[in-house]
């Protein structure tokens, strides 16, 4: 089976700046993958070179077994709105829709009449006039309607508001359970997107820190918390991701998975073993571990 997404070893580098070191990762097709890591992690880099809109300074990147740049036939596969998207002077959403199938050969007005409906996005305003809200409801609009293969969702959310967030989760599901393609969502809105993930790439630094199937994530790493002394003891020796001091209350989030003996000890001195939520996994990823955070005058891990 090809993969949707098969990138090996690849970096692009801007000038002495790596924006993505060495990176290895594939998405099979048919699934949900968030793409996660902090500001300049290199997620946008990512995403450009899948969509040709930039080139590895080495390395390859496949999509659907094509190198996607300048290649019209891997091309009318992907749909990529950035966050960024400029129109014309003067042009309206209906100016919009009316452009759209032809770079989407599986475009549906359908869907992109509902989305405009739910995300009450207006016809009589000049796009250049509208809210940044507003806008990232056109890009939604543009990304699901077209139904591509492969859709690149970079940072969709900005401005949107809670009830469109939800009214866009929902049409997602729905319209990937129907018709299933691969989807590629960048986020900082890690717990409210979460659900929609059947994959999560966490990436940092331009490495790639994790890459696994969304009931995985939980084995990656687990939260000790409790008193200073109770935390330090069970955690010597293990590989600490990130760590949190308020006053004589200590968690740190730890590399892998706790076993048995760990749990027992954690009982006895009181102490709690959580397994790391996903927004913990990706804080710890970005993290220059073991860090601390100072948290009042005086207090740090
Ligand atoms: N054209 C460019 N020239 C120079 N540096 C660049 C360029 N594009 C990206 N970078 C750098 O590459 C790194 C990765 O940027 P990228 O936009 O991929 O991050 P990101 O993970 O999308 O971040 P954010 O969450 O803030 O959007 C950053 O350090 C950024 O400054």
């Amino acid at each position: 089976m090809t993969n949707a997404i098969d990138i090996r070893s690849m970096s692009r580098t801007f000038g002495h700046s790596k924006a993505l070191d060495d990176i290895t990762l594939t998405v099979p097709p048919g699934a949900i993958c968030g793409l996660l890591g902090r500001n300049g992690a290199g997620k946008t880099t990512i995403m450009s070179i899948l969509a040709g809109q930039d080139r590895p300074s080495s390395g390859t990147a496949e999509v659907f077994g094509q190198n996607p740049f300048e290649n019209e036939a891997a091309l009318s596969k992907i749909s990529f709105v950035r966050d960024n998207q400029r129109y014309p002077d003067g042009y309206r959403l209906h100016h919009v829709l009316r452009i759209a199938p032809e770079f989407a050969p599986n475009w549906n007005a359908g869907i992109a009449a509902e989305l405009v409906e739910g995300l009450r996005i207006p016809d009589r305003t000049p796009i250049k006039k509208f809210s940044r809200g507003q806008l990232s409801a056109v890009a939604i609009v543009l990304a699901l309607a077209s139904r591509a293969p492969l859709t690149l969702l970079d940072e969709p959310y900005l401005g949107l508001d809670v009830t469109a967030r939800a009214f866009f989760h929902n049409m997602l599901l729905r319209d990937y359970t129907e018709h299933p393609r691969t989807v590629i969502l960048s986020t900082h809105l890690i717990e409210e997107s979460e659900a929609l993930f059947d994959r999560v790439v966490i990436v940092d630094r331009g490495r790639v820190r994790a890459d696994c199937d969304s009931d995985e994530t939980s084995s990656l790493a687990f939260t000790l918390s409790g008193t200073a002394d109770a935390v330090e003891r069970l955690s010597e020796g293990r590989a600490l991701l990130l760590s949190h001091t308020v006053g004589n209350l200590k968690s740190v989030t730890v590399s892998g998975t706790a076993d048995d003996d760990l749990r027992t000890q954690a009982r006895t001195l009181g102490a709690t073993v959580s397994p790391a939520t996903l927004q913990e996994l990706v804080a710890a990823f970005g993290a220059d571990a073991p860090q601390a955070i100072r948290t009042r005058k005086g207090a740090h891990a």
